[in-house]
């Protein structure tokens, strides 16, 4: 397999006079867990839908596995997984009956027992689906895009409804498949989950890269100031600083011990995201031209 899992050049979409895609350049490597975030409207669905041959592009170069998806062969198709937004029909079969037939479809495909112990659908293998619940349902959503044991896996949005327990049993099991050796492009609009499952992640807005780095080093995180905070006199005191060790070393040298609350933070994933898109987003999400 090539190093590089997708390449995407120059790509654009416009629809009407409105252009979704702006001209994006990115790599995925092979092996790794991209997330992709924006808010919405983005452009992060055109986009992976474009990677995975549902969408014609208006302009670039894409290349997915060595291929361009536009026109795709069913051989291609065979080492891609998709996890939609949603899903539907299908309520009278059970979760063993559609992951069997469509694993047929398959080449190389994984073990349905084992497909259904990993998803966590074991205990619910043999109920109609139209007995799942919302979560369940979403994992059979995963469960087949898996079943192909796909070398590149695109979830959309996968834990969206999810109950906390769910959420992680389901990291679990993306680490898992990017252990085995699975490229994931992932977009979410949880930064939670982006920092814990992803090597790297891409900002996009308005159709366009706006930060590329891994999750700790994005937008500057790791150079940026630390937070300390404490109780005093009844309020609180914040200080930013770029050595919280020296600060918090000379407040415990004059409380005697112990400092009141206090508290040492860095900005959050989710604070240097919100302030890579401020720019780009009004309240109604439209787009401010660049
Ligand atoms: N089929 C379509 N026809 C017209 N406009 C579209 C179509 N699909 C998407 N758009 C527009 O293109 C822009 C990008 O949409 P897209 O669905 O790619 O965004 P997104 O980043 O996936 O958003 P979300 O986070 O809400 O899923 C939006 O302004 C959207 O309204």
């Amino acid at each position: 397999m090539s190093q590089t899992a997708i390449r995407i050049r120059e790509l654009t979409k416009t629809y009407g006079n409105h252009r979704a895609v702006d001209g994006l350049d990115l790599d995925v490597h092979a092996g790794e867990v991209f997330a992709l975030l924006g808010p919405n409207g983005a452009g992060k669905t055109t986009t992976v839908e474009i990677l995975e041959g549902f969408r014609d592009r208006d302009g670039g170069e894409v290349s997915v596995l060595g291929t361009d998806p536009h026109g795709a062969t069913r051989a291609w198709r065979d080492r891609i997984g998709i996890v939609l937004q949603t899903s539907g029909g299908l309520d009278l079969l059970t979760p063993r009956e559609i992951l069997r037939s469509t694993a047929k479809g398959y080449r190389a495909s994984r073990d349905v027992d084992e497909v259904l112990e990993a998803t966590g659908l074991t205990a619910k293998a043999d109920d109609r689906i139209s007995g799942l619940s919302g979560g369940q349902r979403r994992r059979m959503d995963v469960a087949l895009g898996i079943v192909g044991r796909p070398e590149l896996l695109f979830l959309d949005e996968p834990t969206t409804g999810f109950d906390p327990q769910a959420r992680r049993d389901f990291w679990e099991l993306i680490r898992g498949l990017a252990h085995d050796g699975t490229t994931i492009l992932l977009t979410t609009h949880y930064l939670d989950e982006a920092e814990h499952l992803a090597d790297r992640v891409g900002v996009i807005a308005g159709g366009r890269l706006l930060a590329l780095d891994t999750p700790a080093a994005l937008g500057g995180r790791q150079s940026q100031e630390a937070t300390v905070s404490w109780e005093e006199g009844g309020t609180r005191q914040n200080v930013r600083t770029a050595t919280p060790t020296t600060e918090v070393a000379s407040l415990a040298a004059r409380f005697g011990g112990e400092v009141p609350e206090l508290t040492v933070t860095r900005p959050s994933l989710e604070d240097t995201y919100l302030g890579l898109i401020a720019p780009h987003v009004t309240d109604e999400r439209q787009e401010v031209p660049a």
